[in-house]
């Protein structure tokens, strides 16, 4: 089972207060603490890592990126048929949290309509959930990491890299058009919260884009035509890739 929890490296004592992120209660068995940003660190400050997975089956990850209404979950639903992948979007697994009425859906809401970010602590929770519940070892994770802060924490949590990233790349007013267009009663598919949004993917996304760059992990594609003719750029990616996929 590539399923398995282990802890890498050692670690220091816990030292804490009550009143914890859920990182800290659910996924951390053995004596860590979070920092300001909601990292794990030991002791003394370091970041500490703990491995999701089992270094034999560790899962063949593609996160998937680009700006609001540039297309990610669309490709990413054509990419689960064509190629086996399991398909988990952070916005839907956030946004299934507020209609079950979780402990954390007003804070999830209120963040979603600001346009704003969700603490890596509850976001990293929630795909994990699903990753551990799922029997696939090709996952597709759409719209994480959202900022170098989701970055770090995915990293240090879970001890792996994404094996690639897609960011689809798409003009400013093609994405405000496609998100106006939408009409799937989203609360932040409104004008106000879109202008929000663009500002946060420029300002927060695009550094964890320009770090994948820089570590050869990015398929950067055009994100503008049809809906089948962006597939076609993306299947060159996913059969340049069949090596590397098991
Ligand atoms: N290539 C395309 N051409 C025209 N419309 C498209 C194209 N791709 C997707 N769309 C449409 O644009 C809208 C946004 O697409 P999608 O939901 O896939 O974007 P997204 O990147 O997941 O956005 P978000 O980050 O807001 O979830 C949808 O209505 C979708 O049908
Ligand atoms: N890593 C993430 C992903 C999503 N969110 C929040 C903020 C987004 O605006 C919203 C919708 O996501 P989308 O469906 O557009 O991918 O969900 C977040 O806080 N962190
Ligand atoms: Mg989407």
């Amino acid at each position: 089972m590539w399923r398995i929890w282990r802890r890498v490296g050692s670690l220091s004592p816990l030292f804490s207060s009550p009143k914890s992120s859920i990182l800290r209660q659910d996924l951390i068995q053995a004596p860590y603490r979070l920092n300001f940003l909601g990292i794990l660190s030991t002791e003394n400050g370091t970041p500490a890592t703990i491995g999701f997975f089992s270094k034999e089956k560790t899962p063949f990850i593609a996160f998937v990126l680009g700006g609001p209404g540039s297309g990610k979950g669309t490709q990413c639903a054509k990419i689960a048929e064509a190629f086996g992948f399991t398909h988990l979007s952070a916005g839907d697994l956030l946004r299934k949290e507020i209609s079950s009425n979780s402990e954390n859906g007003a804070m999830i809401l209120a963040t979603i309509t600001e346009g704003k970010i969700v603490p890596s602590g509850v976001t990293i929770k929630l795909i994990r959930r699903e990753m551990e519940s799922i029997e696939n070892n090709k996952f597709l994770i759409d719209g994480f990491p959202r900022s170098e802060e989701n970055r770090i924490a995915f990293e240090r949590i879970t001890g792996v890299e994404p094996n690639i990233v897609l960011f689809f790349d798409c003009p400013e007013d093609e994405m405000v058009k496609r998100v106006l267009g939408r009409k799937q009663g989203r609360v932040d598919d409104n004008i106000d919260t879109i202008k929000k949004r663009l500002k946060v993917f420029a300002a927060l996304n695009l550094p964890v884009i320009n770090h994948y760059t820089r570590r050869g992990k990015v398929y950067k594609i055009n994100a503008v035509g049809t809906i089948d003719e962006v597939f076609e750029k993306v299947r060159q990616v996913f059969d340049d890739c069949k090596q590397m996929i098991k």
